[in-house]
């Protein structure tokens, strides 16, 4: 008997209080960035504008009001493409009277954005507009300190990955990966001590190895050698899948650990699989992509006077728009992806929202890279586990249809499996000191994470 995924009217959880909390301060953020974008529209384009920030508030008082979930009407599926899964959710037998404080979590939280996306869709003017790009836009503004050091330390390896790859040199590739998967797991520029401009040999030396023992006690569940070992096997031909998650720093360092992949030639392509719609306020849409490439090349966006780190900001993004060019690197964005769809669905017997199509093209990758928190969520269906639950288990078909997957996940929310016995208790009291009565919210603060492999090849 499978457990039920987390719901927004469980008691004391993150799940609830992301419901009650964090929804109705997300629509009123959207509704504070509409209005402060209406401040320069005018006509027609300020009246459409203002119809939507006014349905904005209509949604907002709906969540913070707990009605009941209603489904799409046929115009709203008709002119805003929302998939039926939405609709067929709501009729099922199972989830009668849901409710935005009593629903599947997963569900109403990936639902809640298809209705902000539906008011922009319905209004013609306002259909390409993504309520959050000033959010996205400025949040990766203020990341230029990482962004510069990054770039810098790439621009560095660049050079030495050559040599590397010709001389065999394995174990310091292997030292790279691991920064790399390091740096994209984390999304951000937590420790880039490990990759400082020092030199491979400083990297491969003992201060460098006690530093990431620093930074490695919060990845509580470590397969980063199962994935090394699948690299490794199919090594200068392998084809590497990330199914993104934020744009802005995060896909920054994705686009990092690609490039470095492929310099290194152990992977001849990267797909990389974005949103189609706004989604959970930061996840990258293909626009999102092109924006990042221009910021790094605007010297107004990315301000330096220092000479060699605008230099580094423009060979990366070089870089990366050659890959594209040359076919290695590739931005898709199907659907599937912002549907309430658990990944269970990724499998030849979802045939109705392109779950199987993507997994007979996602068996081809060497590697299928799962970014973030919504993602492992769905990768275990965002199901009330006991937390030493084995991750062959909790990821359902995915353990045997021919996916070799590896979730980079940062601990954002309820669901945890795969721990060893004994660690929840020993994170949970730790966490409940300053946390009282929250113990178990270690999975929820975002202050550890987890790297979980499986292969069924
Ligand atoms: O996928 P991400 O960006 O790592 O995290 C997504 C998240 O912030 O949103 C949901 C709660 O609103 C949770 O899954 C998680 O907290
Ligand atoms: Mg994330
Ligand atoms: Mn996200």
């Amino acid at each position: 008997m499978l457990p039920e995924p987390f719901k927004t009217s469980d008691n004391g959880t993150f799940g609830e209080f992301t419901a009650t909390q964090r929804w109705p301060t997300i629509i009123q953020n959207a509704i504070d960035d509409m209005n402060t974008e209406l401040q320069s529209q005018s006509g027609e384009c300020k009246k459409q504008g203002e119809a939507i920030a006014a349905q904005l508030v209509e949604l907002r008082d709906e969540v913070a009001g707990n009605a009941p979930l209603r489904p799409f009407t046929h115009r709203e599926t008709e002119i805003a493409a929302v998939p039926s899964c939405f609709n067929e959710y709501l009729a099922d037998s199972r989830h009668q009277g849901a409710t935005w404080f009593n629903a599947g979590w997963l569900f109403t939280e990936v639902y809640m954005y298809r209705r902000m996306n539906v008011l922009f869709k319905t209004h013609p003017l306002w259909t390409q507009f993504d309520i959050f790009n000033r959010l996205k836009q400025s949040t990766f503004h203020s990341s230029l300190h990482g962004v510069v050091e990054l770039a810098l330390r790439y621009k560095n390896l660049r050079l030495q990955l050559d040599k590397l790859s010709t001389q065999h040199d394995d174990e310091t590739l292997r030292i790279l990966f691991k920064e790399f998967i390091d740096i994209s797991l984390w999304g951000n520029a937590t420790d880039l001590s490990l990759l400082t401009n020092a030199t491979l040999e400083d990297i491969k030396s003992i201060q460098g190895a006690q530093a990431r023992k620093n930074a490695e006690s919060k990845i509580v569940i470590d397969d980063t050698a199962k994935a090394w070992d699948a690299l490794l096997k199919a090594r200068t031909t392998a084809r590497v899948d990330f199914v993104l998650d934020n744009s802005g720093f995060e896909l920054y360092a994705d686009l990092m650990l690609a490039a470095f992949l492929i310099h290194s030639n152990l992977v001849k392509n990267c797909v990389f699989h974005g949103k189609d719609i706004p989604y959970m306020v930061s996840d990258t849409m293909r626009k999102d992509f092109s924006a990042l490439l221009e910021d790094l090349e605007d010297t107004k966006f990315f301000p330096t006077d220092d000479q060699a780190s605008r230099e580094a900001l423009d060979v990366f993004a070089q870089d990366i728009r050659k890959l594209v060019k040359d076919g290695q690197l590739e931005f898709r964005a199907d659907p599937f992806w912002t549907t309430d769809l658990d990944y269970w669905n990724l499998d030849p017997s979802e045939t109705k929202y392109h779950g199987a199509q993507l997994h007979s093209d996602l068996v081809k990758s060497n590697l299928v890279i799962f970014k973030g928190d919504l993602n492992y969520r769905k990768l275990t269906g965002d199901r009330k586990w006991p937390r030493t639950t084995p991750w062959a288990e909790a990821i359902g078909p995915l353990a045997t249809n021919g996916i070799t997957l590896l979730s980079l996940r940062t601990c954002k929310a309820d669901v945890q499996v795969g721990l060893p016995e004994g660690l929840d208790e020993k994170l949970s009291h730790a966490w409940e000191k300053d946390h009282p009565g929250k113990g178990s919210w270690w999975t929820s603060s975002g202050k550890w994470a987890v790297i979980c492999f499986h292969s069924s090849r």
